[in-house]
């Protein structure tokens, strides 16, 4: 039987704009295609931090366009606007991708809704980076407007929004249908749109899922093999950028928890991405890991390069 492996992709590894998605798509088409043609079955999913922070941006400066008719987009909207486009623009350069190969496949975006506890405390403390990358100016106009803002990873500073876990993928059965029928399926999107159940109502919430929970959720839900982590650096570090820096190739889920412990992984950025994968490779027997870089997806499950995780 194939292997199955849950892709996440990271948000910030789709580029910040429309024509820089247009060729960071291209990109991991590749990367995902490789693994098609070594055999495997592939889910995608994908963050959304850069994007949904650009158009929560958007709405609140079209919102304010018109002072007599003031109006607000929630959140959980603009994170389902981001689900459409990257998927729309996932789906279609990977459809040529494998055209290209000679691979014909039929490829879904499913807008998905995760729910998420409504007294989950992270609701209090935001910890999601979004939007882009401020300097000094940028920061003082984003602290004015009211927004929490933290540094990234040494990469400049950026609005935080809350981010609860996710609790149930609301459509779930859809996805186990379609992964059933042969089909691709990019689902789970920026983490999902942030919902509370209120009876039969569904209610989207203000906040940011991270993908990587939710990626974790998914590749239990539907028996994956694999986790693959895709992001901006080919593997996890201790000591992160400073003295003693060392990249990690292959760890236990006892040996990441120890380091998790010791604060080596940055909250909002590695944190979450060493979490998840510790949480998907705990999960059951034979479940491995990996975090690596977009370009070296096939290397990294070929056991060449990235961080592996396992029990
Ligand atoms: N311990 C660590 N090892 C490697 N990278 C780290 C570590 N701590 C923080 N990072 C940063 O985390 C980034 C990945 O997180 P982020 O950019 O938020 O992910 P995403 O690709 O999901 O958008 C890396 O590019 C790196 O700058
Ligand atoms: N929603 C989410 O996790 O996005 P990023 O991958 O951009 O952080």
């Amino acid at each position: 039987m194939k292997k199955r492996v849950v892709i996440a992709l990271g948000g910030n590894a789709l580029g910040n704009n429309l024509p820089e998605q247009m060729i960071a798509v291209k990109n991991t088409s590749k990367a995902i295609a490789d693994l098609i043609v070594e055999g495997y079955d592939v889910v995608i999913s994908h963050g959304n931090g850069p994007q949904v922070g650009m158009i929560n941006e958007a709405m609140d400066v079209y919102g304010r366009s018109n002072p007599l008719h003031p109006t607000f987009t929630p959140l959980s909207v603009c994170v389902a606007m981001s689900q459409a486009y990257i998927g729309y623009d996932l789906q279609n350069a990977l459809k040529e991708e494998l055209l290209d190969r000679g691979i014909e496949k039929s490829i879904t975006t499913v807008i998905t809704q995760v729910r998420v506890d409504e007294d989950d405390p992270k609701f209090l403390n935001p910890t999601k980076p979004i939007g882009h990358f401020m300097n000094e100016e940028e920061l003082k106009f984003a602290k004015e407007k009211g927004f929490q803002v933290i540094e990234d990873s040494g990469r400049g500073y950026r609005r935080v929004v809350a981010s609860p876990l996710p609790k149930e993928i609301i459509e779930i059965k859809t996805i186990k249908n379609l992964l059933n029928s042969g089909e691709i399926v990019i689902t789970c999107g920026g983490g999902g749109i942030p919902v509370i159940r209120q009876g039969h109502h569904l209610k989207g919430v203000s906040a940011v899922i991270d993908k990587d929970f939710a990626c974790s959720v998914l590749a239990q839900e539907i028996d994956a093999d694999y986790l693959i982590i895709l992001t901006a650096v080919e593997k996890v570090a201790i000591n992160f950028g400073k003295p003693g820096e060392k990249w990690l190739e292959s760890i236990t889920t006892d040996e990441a928890k120890e380091y998790m412990n010791q604060g080596h992984f940055a909250p909002g950025s590695m944190l979450p991405k060493v979490q998840a994968a510790v949480d998907f490779a705990s999960s059951g027997d034979n479940r491995t890991a990996l975090i690596t870089l977009l370009e070296k997806a096939k290397d990294g499950i070929n056991g060449k390069t990235g961080t592996v995780i396992k029990k």
